[in-house]
């Protein structure tokens, strides 16, 4: 026989119960205004890395350490610049992974005697009681977080440490292209980088609206610009493309389901999916790029959106590895010099 469905007072009942539970947690995970959309916390720690003779952070290979987790894509802009940059052997990284009851990270071996980020960050700062958030840029030799935003961290990576690098010269923000750069950053942050969070994280019907009708606008222009450009500033690879990559590179894989951002997904747009194709090929990007633990941290982590933890497999991402024919639009390095 069949099971009835439950009785309506049971469904009444736990439909008020779990929709009060639910926003109590989304607003601790996400927290929002007053229409319900995502507000994102600003970072706290904002020094620099450069060999102005009155800064105590001077440029040194083995100094510093990139605090990362894999699936994070604000930590993965970070590892993106450093392999460009070829920073490998200056800068270590060390990896934290989300602890689902804590509900923040944890290292995966104890580093410098702390188990989890936030203990971390209060030996950094004591009575810090912020998010603690990758990606962290850490000195090892004063204790202390440098800087824990990434916007700014990789800025530095491609300025401070060019006598470390690997692979100098690259450079991926050149004085005579800042503006450039400067303008699509605030378009991609506010409308994609963000705006797939915000689409994710609103808590009302109509800041979801709102958030997702901005995300496929701007992705719809940035297909249409990318028609006769190979990268965002033109030929030659920017900061501006780093930022957009580490968000299109999750938005099949997570965004498109888990953030209901389902509109279209990335490879179904005539530019952008070469685009993306171009950038995970180029010279040590695949490595960066950890599909399982994006997978399993954002479908097994972010329980308010996915209560019942169930991890999708899909989508099959072999096709991210097959010729994108962009080389037609310029050539694939960032620029030299200058
Ligand atoms: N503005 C920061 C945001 C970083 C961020 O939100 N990281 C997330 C992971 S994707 C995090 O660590 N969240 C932990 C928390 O909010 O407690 C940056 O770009 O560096």
């Amino acid at each position: 026989m069949p099971k009835a469905l439950p009785s309506k007072f049971l469904i009444a009942a736990v439909r008020f119960t779990w929709t009060a539970l639910w926003h109590t947690m989304m607003a601790r995970l996400a927290p929002r205004d007053r229409a319900g959309a995502y507000v994102r916390p600003e970072s706290q720690f904002r020094h620099q890395i450069s060999d102005a003779p009155d800064n105590p952070y001077q440029p040194q290979a083995g100094r510093y350490r990139l605090i990362v987790g894999m699936g994070c894509p604000w930590a993965h802009r970070t590892l993106v610049v450093r392999a460009i940059k070829g920073l490998e052997a200056a800068i270590p990284v060390v990896v934290v992974v989300p602890d689902p009851l804590e509900g923040g990270w944890v290292f995966e071996r104890a580093h410098e005697g702390c188990r989890s980020l936030a203990e971390f960050y209060r030996l950094s700062q004591a009575g810090y009681t912020g998010r603690s958030t990758v990606p962290v840029l850490w000195d090892s030799q004063t204790r202390t977080i440098v800087n824990n935003e990434s916007a700014e961290i990789i800025v530095l990576l491609d300025a401070a440490f060019e006598r470390f690098a690997a692979r100098p010269g690259q450079n991926l923000y050149p004085e005579g292209l800042k503006a450039q750069i400067d303008e699509w950053n605030s378009r991609i942050y506010a409308a994609i980088n963000d705006g797939v969070y915000r689409t994710g994280f609103a808590q009302s019907q109509s800041a979801y609206e709102q958030a997702v009708n901005r995300l496929f606008a701007a992705l719809d222009d940035i297909d249409a610009a990318l028609e006769t450009r190979r990268y965002l500033c033109g030929e030659k690879l920017s900061l501006a493309d780093v930022r957009l990559f580490t968000t299109l590179i999750r938005f099949d894989l997570v965004y498109h389901g888990l953030f209901k951002c389902n509109r279209r997904r990335v490879r179904d747009y005539a530019h952008l999916w070469g685009y993306l194709r171009d950038l995970y090929q180029l010279p040590g990007i695949a490595d960066t790029c950890d599909f399982d633990t994006i997978r399993c941290d954002y479908y097994g982590n972010l329980f308010p959106l996915n209560p019942g933890g169930i991890i999708p497999p899909g989508p099959d991402l072999q096709e991210l590895s097959t010729p994108h024919d962009r080389e037609r639009l310029g050539s694939a390095e960032a620029h030299t010099g200058g």
